[in-house]
């Protein structure tokens, strides 16, 4: 069983460092001329696999989006992943669970178990329980393949006051996690299958990457404010792990699906500039 690590190091070499979103927001689908209903989360996710699907490494559906809908939105969602998976993009459901770790088995078995109808290559996850009770997502992701991104330092500006704040043995919260990340990436080659969340709105991070060895995904940039060129700043030596995200951004560019295209290729381009990728 190839590895997420392994699979994701291939796909950024072959499509290119970038993750996409799918986040439709009522003001994007408005926009695109799509009712804010089931049929038009429908056709606004149907347009961005035509269009992207093929072409972008990793697409990152945002699950509050279709869940908004209900059972109708979850449907919709389990068959934007399938055609995903079938275009040969890795998908990252964004959906940022964490809780005590015999409920985090039930995620696990959620999302990361092939023979559920939710199965996706990553998940996002939270800490706020503690690392280790994330667990059960991690042995579930190592026994198929798959990937887990455990938020560290997130995007938003409320996130610094507890992710920056101070344990009793002098490391920060985010360091804490980063450091729990490292150590269950030791030995994984090309890239351990166990990434963090590290937003590229958040400046200097304070924290040491360097024993990370897994994928580093950047939210933040477009909407949020920050840009590829703000990578550098956050990620230093890090710089080639690092997943460049973008939802809206690349999203606006819609509903014309060359026009799409074009948006995630540009912001392929900004990425590899600022990771110096060739
Ligand atoms: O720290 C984080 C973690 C997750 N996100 C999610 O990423 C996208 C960002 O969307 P944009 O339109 O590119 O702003 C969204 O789904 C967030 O929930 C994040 O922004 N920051």
């Amino acid at each position: 069983m190839e590895s997420f690590g392994a699979r994701l190091h291939r796909a950024v070499g072959e499509r290119g460092p970038l993750c996409v979103g799918i986040d439709p927001h009522p003001a994007l689908l408005a926009r695109w001329g799509l009712a804010d209903d089931v049929d038009g989360l429908s056709h606004f996710a149907g347009t961005v696999v035509d269009a992207l699907g093929d072409r972008v490494a990793v697409v990152k559906p945002q699950s509050a989006f279709f869940e908004r809908f209900g059972s109708h939105g979850v449907a919709v969602l389990e068959s934007t992943i399938r055609q995903l998976r079938e275009r040969g993009a890795l998908v990252l459901l964004d959906v940022k669970r964490g809780d005590i770790g015999s409920t985090v088995q039930a995620y696990a078995s959620a999302y990361l178990n092939p023979s559920s109808p939710m199965h996706v290559d990553a998940i996002t996850a939270s800490p706020f329980l503690g690392v280790g009770s994330l667990a059960p997502m991690f042995e579930l992701a190592a026994e198929h393949g798959g990937g887990v991104f455990v938020l560290a330092l997130t995007s938003n500006p409320e996130g610094a006051s507890v992710q920056r704040a101070t344990t009793a043995d002098g490391r920060t919260v985010a360091q804490t996690v980063i450091d729990e990340i490292s150590q269950l990436n030791a030995g994984a080659e090309p890239l351990g299958s166990i990434g963090a969340v590290v937003g590229a709105t958040v400046g200097e991070t304070g924290c040491d990457l360097s024993a990370m060895n897994g994928p580093l995904l950047a939210p933040g940039l477009g909407a949020q404010g920050a840009t590829a060129a703000d990578l550098r700043v956050v990620f230093g030596s890090s710089l080639p792990a690092v997943l460049p995200s973008y939802s809206r951004e690349v999203l606006g560019a819609g509903p014309d699906p060359e026009a799409l295209r074009a948006a995630a290729d540009r912001a392929v381009v900004d990425c590899r500039a600022a990771l110096k990728l060739s």
